[in-house]
């Protein structure tokens, strides 16, 4: 269920370094990468005038590659360069265009617009009248084409160094950078395409891929299918929303331990009325459970700790998400000794995990490590890590998700998910990708309750 492995600038040069000494030629590789975006670009294209800018680096040696074939297909090719080309790959491949070079600050517009200034190497953002020169020509051509990476964006962060265009597609050269995928440069990347080369580094870091689901088994009951318990508290409709989503998860059954008994929703869900702390620790001694989920609409007084007190207390896998975060992160954190998923958005994510260095997958990864839980940093895009090092970056979800009640429903989900698998890094995954497709599937401006209704399409769509 991987999408692809994800690598930084340092990794993705490691890489080609391997690939060199175990003998590729790193003028092919050029050639190969440059081939790979001109057949991405020729059957986008519709046969279009292009201008193609080239910039100092490899990046640009690429978009000499790219005019050279693009022109060799018929069309109507021009090039403007951003100075000279500085390695001896760029300078071959430079060379082999015998075309006119114009300036990229006079060069005229064209209808298709290749960026081929900066990738990987980027060391800082664009002269400012460079960049302003990029968005223009952008904006004037009605397609455009980021090769490797838009111009102006930090390849391991996805920060923005310089003004950066919004561009129609970004061809990914190898494998997927951290910028794909992290906002704010995911935002400018626009369609995502990968063009492949024969070197293909694997990482620990991948891109979100659709989950492979499996039916239950023949002979499945209720509780080999996955019993989840949901804590609840002051706020009914969040843990009503997470319950159902539990309930529309694959899990076999669910039970709700909460002071109120609701009048509506699903008839399916098991209602306990229990108020005092002690008397959800008794409920929670029933082994059969095997997923518990507290959080959604907690509460943070005294009786929300006490419940929280008697989660953490249970041995059961737990999903923790919302209220139940913000007093764990009062509490100075706490080492999860057991399969836990932690559900934080950024708010939750800085309260229980401080103001961390480095991109959103580094502060991923070090909460995952401290905590010992698979931590689901969400978001516009939401990074998965586990504690072992693997991670898994959801990027593209649309962004009607940003509605109340749709990380109430992301974590019954996961719990639901957890108690099917009993795998807490999978789970994380499968509820990510689900809770995304199923947003997929809703009309613009949906509530968080239409998301319940979108989940057995969701599934369906990965058995
Ligand atoms: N790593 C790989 O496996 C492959 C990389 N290729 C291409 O090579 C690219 C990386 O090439 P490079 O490492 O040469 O890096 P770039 O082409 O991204 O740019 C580096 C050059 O730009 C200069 N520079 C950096 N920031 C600048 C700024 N703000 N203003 C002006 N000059 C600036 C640097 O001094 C250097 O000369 C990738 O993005 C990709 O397009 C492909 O050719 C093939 C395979
Ligand atoms: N701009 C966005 N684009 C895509 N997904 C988003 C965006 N904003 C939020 N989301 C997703 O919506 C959900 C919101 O969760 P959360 O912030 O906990 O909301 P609530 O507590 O109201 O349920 C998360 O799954 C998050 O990843
Ligand atoms: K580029």
């Amino acid at each position: 269920m991987t999408g692809g492995a994800i690598l930084t600038a340092a990794q993705m040069r490691a890489a080609e370094q391997a690939a060199f000494d175990a003998g590729i030629d790193p003028y092919d590789l050029m050639e190969q990468a440059g081939a790979a975006a001109a057949e991405i670009i020729w059957r986008a294209g519709h046969k279009r005038d292009v201008l193609v800018l080239c910039g100092p680096g490899n990046n640009g040696g690429d978009g000499f590659v790219i005019a050279r074939r693009l022109r060799e297909r018929g069309l109507s090719v021009r090039v403007a360069a951003l100075g000279e080309s500085r390695t001896s790959s760029a300078q071959r491949a430079r060379k082999a265009w015998d075309g006119p070079v114009e300036d990229v600050m006079t060069a005229a517009p064209a209808t298709q617009l290749v960026d081929a200034l900066f990738g990987t190497g980027l060391s800082r953002g664009l002269d400012e009248p460079v960049a302003e020169r990029l968005c223009a020509l952008v904006a004037h051509a009605t397609a455009s084409y980021a090769i490797d990476l838009p111009s102006g964006v930090e390849t391991d962060s996805g920060a923005l160094l310089s003004a950066t265009p919004r561009f129609g597609a970004c061809i990914a050269l190898g494998a997927w950078k951290p910028a794909h995928l992290l906002h704010p440069a995911a935002g400018h990347c626009g369609r995502l395409m990968l063009g492949p080369l024969d070197m293909a580094p694997d990482n620990d870091v991948q891109r979100l891929g659709a989950p492979l689901l499996t039916a239950p088994a023949a002979d499945a009951h209720k509780y080999s299918r996955g019993l989840v318990a949901v804590v609840g508290g002051g706020m009914p409709g969040a843990s009503l929303l997470a319950s159902e989503a539990a309930a529309r998860s694959g899990a076999g059954s669910v039970r709700r331990l909460a002071a109120d008994m609701p009048t509506s929703g699903p008839h399916a869900i098991i209602n306990r009325q229990v108020d005092r702390a002690d008397a959800i620790a008794e409920q929670l001694t029933d082994k059969r459970i095997a997923a518990l989920l507290v959080g959604p609409g907690l509460g943070l007084d005294e009786v929300a700790r006490a419940r929280l007190r008697a989660a953490l207390d249970s041995g059961h896998r737990l999903v923790l998400d919302a209220d139940a975060l913000t007093l764990l992160g009062e509490e100075g954190g706490r080492t999860m000794g057991r399969e836990a998923i932690l559900t934080p958005h950024e708010g939750e994510f800085r309260r229980l995990f401080g103001d961390l260095p480095g991109s959103k997958i580094d502060r991923a990864c070090a909460a995952a490590r401290s905590s010992g839980a698979v931590v689901v940093y969400k978001g516009a895009d939401s990074v998965i890590a586990a504690p072992d090092g693997r991670v898994a970056v959801a990027g593209g979800a649309t962004p009607w998700l940003s509605t109340a009640g749709t990380g109430d429903v992301l974590a019954g989900l996961a719990a639901g998910r957890l108690a099917v698998t009993g795998d807490p890094f999978r789970a994380a995954c499968e509820a990510v990708w689900l809770h995304g497709d199923a947003a997929r599937r809703c009309r613009p401006a949906f509530v968080a309750d239409d998301l319940l209704a979108a989940l057995p399409a969701a599934i369906a769509a990965r058995l």
